[in-house]
């Protein structure tokens, strides 16, 4: 039997810094622990540090590995000098102009690689930088299983909470849907606009960006891209909202700002992503069918230019009868970012 509940507390646990175990691994996350920590995680001072692919690659050290699959992650031999100050340098990617490489550090095999790639999962989940030291041995707050992340993360637990009349600013006839599963944190939203007329509802599945819908950042085109669908919808004669807590592609807040960082040193979003240990886009749209098929919705006309949304909703079981474009005009500060989307992305800009 997986338990979502145990992944909640290895969360909780890891954002305090404690130390969990995942099948055959225990783990100290990098980021939230400390020497301190980690002296007592680990006090022979052997424990090899967990990164993954996108990290060894940048830190040139995926190709020392003999892994078959290059999205595994890499296990960096513990070196005298891999203490951990050195680790923190390893797994943050801000640090990497600053901070000239002592090494030189060695790829080990893999063990484990299944638990390995669930903890990385799991850092991404609870909005950490993807590093662990790991051991077979040692004490942890909590154990759980890949199963046990997978359960957490399952759509189908997703259900209606509550729901109520809400005029917005363009669409005076709108009702707001709130929906939640009995661990997440963050309730995703549906906002539904005028009344149903036997046609497919117009679709459009909005990401959480705090930067950009709260705070009219520019370097996105999120804000406009939410108020022009709230528009676009309402003038359709009826559609659907979907606000989804998927904060910068799934990474988190924290882990957004850290791209931009890297953004402000040169790298685009898809290699600040990949930078900081990263899927380019780690968004999982199996949810937003999910909150479909509650609203009674299986077939939509879908508002977006990113062919995986598509993609996504269809391989979930939703059927997309036609896509439209929702392109808003450029401003000098995210130009570059548009022309990343439909240069590496695959959008249809
Ligand atoms: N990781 C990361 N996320 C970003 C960055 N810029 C914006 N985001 C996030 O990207 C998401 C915006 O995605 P969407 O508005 O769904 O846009 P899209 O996937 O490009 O697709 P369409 O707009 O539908 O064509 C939000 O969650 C933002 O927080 C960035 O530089 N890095
Ligand atoms: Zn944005």
């Amino acid at each position: 039997m997986s338990d979502p509940r145990a992944t909640a507390r290895a969360i909780d646990a890891l954002r305090r810094g404690w130390p969990i175990r995942i099948g055959a691994l225990a783990l100290l996350p990098v980021e939230t622990a400390d020497a301190g920590r980690l002296a007592a995680f680990d006090p022979e001072g052997i424990a090899p540090l967990l990164l993954s692919a996108g990290r060894a690659a940048t830190l040139k050290l995926a190709n020392q590995r003999e892994a078959a699959e290059p999205d595994a992650p890499v296990l960096i031999d513990r070196a005298p000098w891999l203490d951990f100050a050195m680790a923190t340098a390893l797994a943050d990617p801000q640090l990497d102009l600053a901070t000239p490489m002592k090494g030189p550090f060695r790829a080990l095999p893999l063990i484990a690689a299944a638990d390995a790639a669930a903890a990385l999962r799991l850092a991404r989940i609870a909005g950490l930088l993807p590093a662990f030291f790991a051991q077979p041995a040692g004490e942890a707050e909590v154990t759980i299983t890949p199963a046990d992340i997978d359960a957490h993360e399952d759509a189908t637990r997703l259900t209606i909470a509550a729901r109520a009349r809400l005029p917005v600013a363009h669409a005076e006839d709108a009702e707001i849907v709130a929906f939640r599963t009995p661990e997440s944190p963050g309730e995703h939203v549906a906002l539904l606009i005028g009344e149903p007329d036997g046609r497919a509802p117009l679709v459009r599945l909005h990401s959480e960006c705090l930067t950009g819908d709260a705070l009219g950042s520019l370097k996105c085109d999120c804000g406009p891209q939410l108020d022009a669908a709230i528009r676009e919808i309402e003038a359709s004669g009826w559609g659907i909202l979907l606000y989804l807590r998927q904060e910068g592609r799934g990474i988190g807040l924290v882990n957004k700002l850290r791209a931009y960082a890297l953004q402000d040193q040169g790298y685009d979003t898809v290699d600040a992503n990949t930078r900081l240990g990263f899927a380019i886009d780690a968004r999982d749209f199996g949810v937003a069918a999910r909150m479909l098929e509650l609203l009674g919705q299986r077939t939509v006309r879908l508002l977006t230019n990113n062919p995986a949304k598509v993609a996504g909703l269809e391989a979930a079981g939703i059927a997309v009868v036609e896509r439209v474009p929702h392109f808003l005009p450029p401003n000098p500060h995210n130009e570059k970012y548009l022309a990343t989307k439909r240069d590496r992305t695959g959008h249809q800009l």
